[in-house]
């Protein structure tokens, strides 16, 4: 069992109070420790009883990275359409300016570390699905384990007030015990059985996508990403731990993550990324045009050199790129990418892919990033706004935080956002999936039918379910 030294920690809290009497407001205070190697997921598990609604997880594809938070310390949330961004910002930097930070290790995400997502689109109008989400949500966590290229470190978060004495730090230090012997303990998770699958609306969904493929020949509109949901019924209720051991089993090597909200939890395998910061490079992906993976070897490359040469997916994928390069320009002294798309191979599907690094201008946060990318045109379309407009006026989902940005920042400036597809929210014994194409001209509704069955493929593999 991990056993942790606690003076740091009493010493933090007990200066943490003295912070919080002297300027009467509430500090935090945070503390990281290397500990000895637990496995993620069992730390996760961990806090099943005590945190259920207050845990998320997060892996990057490569594995460099990935972070479990129990528990929360402290939550930032907007309603407002118009400036979610720079509230979560704002308010971020409110807590950073008076917090107590003790952290020997120079190491991305550790310490304080705000995780969450926003919406898709908050002038949409929302419906009970999503009820538990707000348009922003983010968590500061009590206890996050950080596995940083192989190492462990754990960071313990408390508000210290000036009503507090020196029993916060044993009430913290017993419950964080509690947590470390309970995540040294392997736990096994059932696999609930499916009952039922309702593909909703998908007639009404293609006549959607000829209708704008219409538009698209009329209008200014170049591309609009239109997506379909699929409900799920289960004979049990459906552990968030079981989908995501299933996720990072068969889709290792994507954005896995999981954020829980009351009793909801949005978890999914995205393998696109919208932009990650260290220091000042800056990376983002342009993510497009799909096809299937191939029974064979040979099958396989068959279908990747027809999707490289494809005019209607490498348009759709054109479209990202342009808008990405453009974006990145603003805020960058050098924009990189490739000329021509390559392909991501995942284990259903293969995109077109086009990586896309920058060196950020000073003072550029991770959240002005996401919030001039999001919805980048593999989520939305082009031009931007009127895509928007069409998508709140064409689809009948309410995408809530699928296809938005979902991820996580630290004090020091430093985060990764992906965008949250290949998802579901899971509610009890139900669960939505989501999945989406890129409209373009060409687009046909059938094939793009065909598209979003695929796309759904990880997630209800991942929920013991199979399209046929
Ligand atoms: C919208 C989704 O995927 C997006 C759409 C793609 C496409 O239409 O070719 C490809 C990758 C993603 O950017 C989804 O998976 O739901
Ligand atoms: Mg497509």
């Amino acid at each position: 069992m991990v056993a942790i030294q606690e003076t740091e920690l009493k010493q933090g809290i007990f200066n943490g109070i003295a912070r919080a009497k002297g300027r009467s407001q509430s500090i935090l205070v945070s503390e990281v420790h290397k500990i000895e190697h637990l496995d993620p997921v069992d730390f996760f598990a961990a806090g099943r009883e005590k945190y259920l609604g207050e845990r998320f997880f997060w892996k990057d594809p490569e594995g460099k990275l990935v972070l479990a938070g129990l528990g929360i310390c402290g939550q930032i949330q907007s309603d407002q359409a118009a400036d979610r961004f720079f509230h979560v910002e704002k308010e971020w930097k409110r807590f950073m300016d008076s917090a107590l930070i003790i952290n020997k290790y120079q190491r991305n995400g550790m310490g304080p570390t705000l995780f969450g997502g926003f919406s898709f689109d908050p002038q949409k109008q929302g419906t009970a699905l999503w009820s538990k989400f707000p348009e922003a949500l983010f968590q500061i966590p009590k206890y996050m384990l950080t596995l940083s290229n192989g190492e462990m470190f754990l960071t313990t978060n408390v508000i210290c007030t000036h009503h507090d004495d020196l029993t916060l730090f044993e009430k913290v230090s017993r419950e964080r015990q509690e947590v470390l012997s309970k995540a040294a303990m392997k736990q096994s998770f059932a696999q609930p059985k499916l009952k039922k699958m309702v593909e909703i609306e998908p007639e009404a969904w293609k006549q959607a996508i000829t209708h704008v493929v219409k538009d698209l020949k009329q209008s200014e509109l170049k591309k609009v990403v239109l997506a379909r949901e699929l409900r799920l019924h289960f004979d049990e209720e459906v552990q968030a731990e079981r989908v995501l051991v299933n996720l990072l089993d068969h889709q290792n090597d994507s954005f896995t993550f999981v954020l829980e909200s009351n009793n909801d939890c949005f978890i999914g395998a995205s393998p696109e990324r919208l932009v990650k910061k260290e220091g000042k490079s800056l990376y983002s992906a342009c993510l497009a045009g799909s096809i299937a993976r191939g029974n064979t070897p040979e099958e396989d490359d068959r279908l990747g050199s027809e999707l490289l040469s494809d005019q209607k997916n490498l348009m759709e994928h054109q479209y990202v790129v342009e808008m990405i390069k453009e974006a990145m320009e603003e805020t960058c002294n050098e924009v990189l990418l490739p000329e021509q798309p390559v392909l991501m191979k995942m284990k259903y599907i293969q995109h077109l892919y086009t990586p896309v690094i920058g060196k950020n201008r000073a003072g550029t946060s991770i959240l002005h990033l996401v919030n001039r990318l999001h919805p980048t045109p593999a989520l939305g379309g082009l031009p931007k706004q009127a895509a928007i407009e069409k998508i709140r006026e064409m689809e009948q989902l309410d995408r809530g935080l699928y296809a938005a940005p979902v991820g996580w920042m630290d004090y020091q400036g430093n985060g990764e956002f992906a965008v949250a597809i290949r998802s579901g929210l899971i509610q009890g014994k139900e669960a939505s999936l989501f999945a989406g194409c890129g409209v373009v001209a060409d687009s046909n509704a059938e094939s793009e039918y065909k598209e979003t069955s695929i796309k759904f493929r990880p997630m209800l593999t991942a929920l013991g379910g199979k399209i046929t």
